[in-house]
This record gives structure tokens, sequence and C-alpha cells, in this order.
């Protein structure tokens, strides 16, 4: 039985249900469940905070988690990343009041006011500067303007919530990060099929089918701009000179490669979702 540590609450968890979910795994009912039971998939979920997470899997209490990268960095864990999920995309970084901080050397001998104290301090320590760390639970954006920091280093997805409080970036880039899938230092059977199931979860969220009608001749400069994951399937048609062609592309690119074939003379261009997939 594989044992999955999956985030209660925070900005991770609503996605990490449904990619679960959509993987066809069982789910929670009420929000305060904390322990839940597939047997049918030979797995059973355990609902944790975020940050713990690093923790239980690194430990080898549980097999499997879902977290961020930038917490699995700040627990200092054994914990081994082994999927990126591609969602919850931010960058780590440093910021300060306008105009007052340009280079990582000036926060030498500065207050730093950070949630993640192991992942700044390391890279601190790493690049010879020495601050003084401030730990704060969240909303770490207000410390500079409360006075209880000089700076901040802090997630930032679109540098809202610094720029409504005075701050802007500086400095190098801490940590990109996304939700990610760990495993415990020993392993578990079963992972694969996790993984498996999650990234076809992925394949079906970043692509779609399309599927076009195209004069042979013109095969070779339609594959150009849709080539596949490995090749196109291509199909005789009724009409002798044509050909029929099935291949996946990216979701977002879907209106650009369809007026793409369109100009080049394909016809009768479909795009359909994907449901499931095992690539
Ligand atoms: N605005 C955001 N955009 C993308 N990822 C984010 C954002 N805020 C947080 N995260 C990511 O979510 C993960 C956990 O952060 P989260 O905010 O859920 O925890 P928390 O701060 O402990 O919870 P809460 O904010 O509910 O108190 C981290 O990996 C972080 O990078
Ligand atoms: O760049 P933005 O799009 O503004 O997003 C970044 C903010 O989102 C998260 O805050 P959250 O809502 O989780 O609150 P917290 O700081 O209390 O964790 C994160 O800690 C940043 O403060
Ligand atoms: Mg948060």
């Amino acid at each position: 039985m594989l044992r999955i540590a999956v985030p209660n609450k925070g900005s991770l968890s609503e996605t990490a249900a449904q990619m679960l979910a959509e993987a066809g795994y069982n789910g929670r009912r009420d929000p305060k469940e904390l322990i839940v039971a597939d047997p049918r998939n030979d797995v059973e979920f355990f609902y944790l905070r975020p940050r713990d997470i690093a923790t239980y899997v690194g430990s080898g209490a549980l097999d499997v988690g879902i977290t961020g990268r930038d917490l699995l960095l700040d627990s200092e864990s054994p914990a081994a990343e082994i999927a990126a999920l591609d969602f919850a995309a931010s960058t780590f970084r440093f910021a300060g009041p306008a105009g007052q901080f340009s280079e990582l050397a000036d926060l030498d001998g500065k207050r730093v006011a950070t949630s993640y104290p192991g992942l700044v301090g390391a890279f601190l320590a790493e690049n010879g500067i020495g601050s003084t760390l401030v730990k704060l639970d969240g909303a770490v954006e207000s410390a500079v303007r409360l006075g209880v920091a000089d700076a901040v280093a802090d997630v930032v997805e679109t540098g809202t919530t610094l720029r409504k409080q005075g701050l802007e970036i500086f400095g190098p880039v801490i940590l990109e990060s996304e939700a990610v899938l760990i495993s415990s230092p020993a392993g578990a059977s079963g992972v694969d099929t996790l993984v498996r199931r999650l990234q076809g979860v992925m394949v079906a969220r970043q692509y779609v089918l399309i599927d076009y009608n195209l004069p042979a001749v013109l095969l070779d400069r339609a594959v150009a701009l849709t080539p596949g994951v490995e090749s196109p399937t291509v199909s005789p048609l009724g009409e002798p000179d044509w050909v029929a062609v099935r291949v996946m592309i990216k979701r977002d690119q879907t209106n650009h490669i369809m007026d793409a074939l369109y100009e080049l003379g394909a016809r009768a261009i479909l795009v359909t979702s994907i449901h499931a997939a095992r690539i």
C-alpha cells in the first residue's frame, strides 16, 4: 500500500486534489478528513500541512508526497524530487523598499524577513553574505513597513503583493519553484504507476488533438508545423491526392497552429480535448 502525503490547505491543495481525482484516485468528501483510504488503487492519502510534507516523506513515515520545491529545500529533508507537476510556479526573490537595494551584497549586515529561513540562510551563506534572518509565518511583505526587517525574501508569482507594499525585487533569483512529487530516500513500490498517472493528467491538460485534411504534396510542410510528440498519424482519404492527419499539439498554441495550417491549405481542421493519456 503506497502512502501518499497531500497538502490539506494553501495554494497547492486544490490543484493537487484535482490532479489526483483526474488520475483516478479517491479524494476527500469533507475538508476535515485527514486520512482517505483508496484500496482499489492500493494507496492511502494523508492530508497534511504543505510545509510538513517533506518531513514526513524524508523520514520514511510516508512514501511520497506533493509539495513545493521551495518547501522541500527549506526543510533540508532527505526526500528526493521525482517529478515536477506543472502548477504553482513561482520564483523566490529578495525585495526591498524601492531604490534602497540593487544587488545581493547590499544585504550584508541587514535584517531579512522570510518564512523560508533554511532556503534563504543557505543561499546567503553560499554567497558569503552576513544577514540576520527574521523568521515570520506569512504576510512577510509587511515586515519592512512595520520595521522588523530591512528587506524580505519570499515567493513571487505576479509581484502584486510586493508592489502593494512599496517593495521591489532586486538581486539574483534564489529559486524557481513549482509543485513537485517527492519520494522517501528508500523509495517504494507502486510509485511508478502514480508518476505515470500524474504525467497522463499533465499531458491531458497541456495538449489537445488536432485533425485536418490536406493535399498530400503539402504534408512535409504541415508536419513541420505539427510534428507531434513522436510523429503524426497520416491516413488516406477518399479523395486520392489528399491525406488526413491526426496529431497532438500544445493547447496554448492551438489558434496559431490552426491559422498556419489553414493558410497552408489544410481544411476540416478540428480540435478535441484529451481526456486521459499515457505517453
Ligand atoms: N501566489 C503563489 N503562486 C504560486 N505558488 C505559490 C503562491 N503562494 C504560495 N505558493 C506555493 O505554495 C506552496 C505553499 O505555500 P502556501 O501559501 O500554500 O503555504 P502557506 O503560506 O503555509 O499557507 P497559507 O498561505 O494558506 O497560510 C509553496 O510551494 C509556494 O511556493
Ligand atoms: O506575487 P503574488 O502574485 O502577489 O503572489 C505572492 C504571494 O502569494 C503568497 O502569499 P499567500 O497568499 O500564500 O500568503 P502568505 O504570505 O501568508 O503565505 C506568497 O507568500 C506571496 O506573498
Ligand atoms: Mg502562503
